[in-house]
């Protein structure tokens, strides 16, 4: 069972976090909503963040573990209700509170029955207290829904146990040089020189080292494909798609003259103040980067493409239940124009990295296949300990790997470069 975390109470008072829980849930499955653009309209209105965080760990543990959540009301109603019946929202939302967040029973009936104006509450009462009185339990790995089984196959069995709990919080250093400094200063451990693991739910703004900008958030996997590029030494690197901004922090930290690419004006606004909060330079452009003409040729070019982000599937699990194969085949589409553009802006002797936190082979192996460059192909002292290079010499993490470290996100990423 999840930790109970210190914002959980047993008041019914927090119905708000509750409701609020309801209209995210229902954003994410009935609209296909990302949860970060659903959170922004299902969160107004809550001022408490300690209820914002409630509402957003009820659904997170709901849409992990929906496929069991299901399984379980199912097994206590004679009747199967609709997938889209209320009555199962908020069933899914009580029971991910009292199996996943230690929630006592007492409460989750006053806040959850609640939610059920005007309709089935004695039915909803029913299916909790069936199950509560056998006293029902979860699996160790949650069930991941049938068409993601379906395309992930045999990497199924490896990649959910990685989805059993949320994951830790990991931070990229300004300066890996002191690292072990900042490990101790924090309280964290780390897997690599400039990185640093925390333990979830930690408050970022509240952390050492936060207002100078000595560090940013940056799942460790995530933070793989900047590395490959080594220290930069005055050279130039174009960030192809680079809001909101890790990568180009990182490349401008070791050393890169980075151009800063995205088509997002908004999101590119994020990456112009994460510059400011590190005191780190790079010249941003707002283009799209299927057709970006410039003079110049790079260094280096780091296409981090758009992609349906299935490998980030432990920190925003809605993608588990909203990414279809339409998805994937319209992102790869996207992702093989990127790879050729991206390819025509390299100098003679360059390199190009291409990277996506997807799990989903058309949008990482099957898109690297047709790069005609010459490949540099990933070493083992690239990586943290504990992952290996594909034979190809490309990486591939998921979720389950260094699970007894806590786990990494899902990336596919591959390196060229353009003979001189
Ligand atoms: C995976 S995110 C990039 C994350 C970023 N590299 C980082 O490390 O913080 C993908 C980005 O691609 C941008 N994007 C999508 N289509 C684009 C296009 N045609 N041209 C340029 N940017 C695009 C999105 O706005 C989004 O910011």
């Amino acid at each position: 069972m999840a930790q109970r975390p210190a914002f959980l109470s047993s008041d019914p008072a927090g119905l708000p976090a509750r409701r609020a829980a309801l209209r995210l849930m229902d954003a994410v499955l009935r609209r296909g909503e990302t949860l970060d653009v659903a959170e922004h309209a299902a969160l107004q209105g809550i001022r408490n963040p300690a209820d914002k965080a409630l509402a957003r760990a009820i659904v997170g543990e709901a849409l992990r573990w929906l496929v069991d959540l299901d399984a379980l009301i199912d097994s206590a109603t004679r009747m199967p209700l609709a997938p889209d019946a209320k009555a199962r929202a908020v069933l899914r939302l009580m029971l991910a509170q009292w199996l996943r967040l230690d929630t006592p029973p007492h409460a989750v009936v006053a806040t959850g029955l609640e939610l059920l104006d005007g309709g089935p509450r004695r039915l909803a009462h029913g299916v909790f207290s069936t199950l509560n009185k056998q006293a029902v339990t979860l699996p160790q790995v949650p069930t991941l829904p049938d068409r993601v089984q379906a395309r992930w196959g045999a990497l199924v069995a490896e990649v959910a146990p990685g989805l059993a709990s949320p994951p830790p919080l990991d931070l990229t250093l300004k300066d890996p040089a002191a690292t072990a400094e900042w490990a101790g200063r924090l309280g964290g451990t780390s897997l690599m020189p400039g990185h640093v693991r925390l333990a979830r739910g930690t408050r970022v703004e509240d952390l050492a080292g936060y207002a100078e900008g000595a560090w940013w958030v940056q799942d460790l996997a995530a933070s793989l494909p900047a590395r490959l590029l080594g220290p930069g030494e005055g050279r130039s690197v174009l960030d192809l798609c680079c809001a909101p901004g890790g990568k180009t922090l990182q490349l401008a930290a070791a050393g890169w003259q980075v151009t800063g690419l995205d088509s997002s004006a908004k999101r590119l606004q994020r990456v112009e103040q994460n510059l400011a909060r590190t005191g780190l330079a790079a010249d941003l452009v707002q283009a799209d980067a299927r057709t970006w003409g410039t003079a110049e040729r790079f260094d280096a070019v780091l296409l981090d493409a758009p992609c349906t982000a299935t490998g980030t599937c432990r920190r925003h699990p809605d993608v588990l239940h909203r990414i279809g194969q339409g998805h994937i085949t319209d992102m790869a589409a996207l992702q093989a124009d990127l790879l050729v553009h991206a390819q025509s802006l390299l100098r003679p002797g360059g390199m190009l990295v291409y990277a996506t936190c997807s799990l989903e082979p058309q949008e990482g192996e099957a898109q690297a296949a047709t790069v005609p460059l010459t490949p540099a192909p990933v070493t083992e002292q690239d990586l943290p300990a504990g992952i290996a290079p594909t034979p190809e010499g490309w990486v591939r993490t998921h979720p389950g790997m260094l699970a007894q470290h806590g786990g990494l996100d899902g990336f596919f990423i591959a390196r060229w470069h353009l003979s001189a």
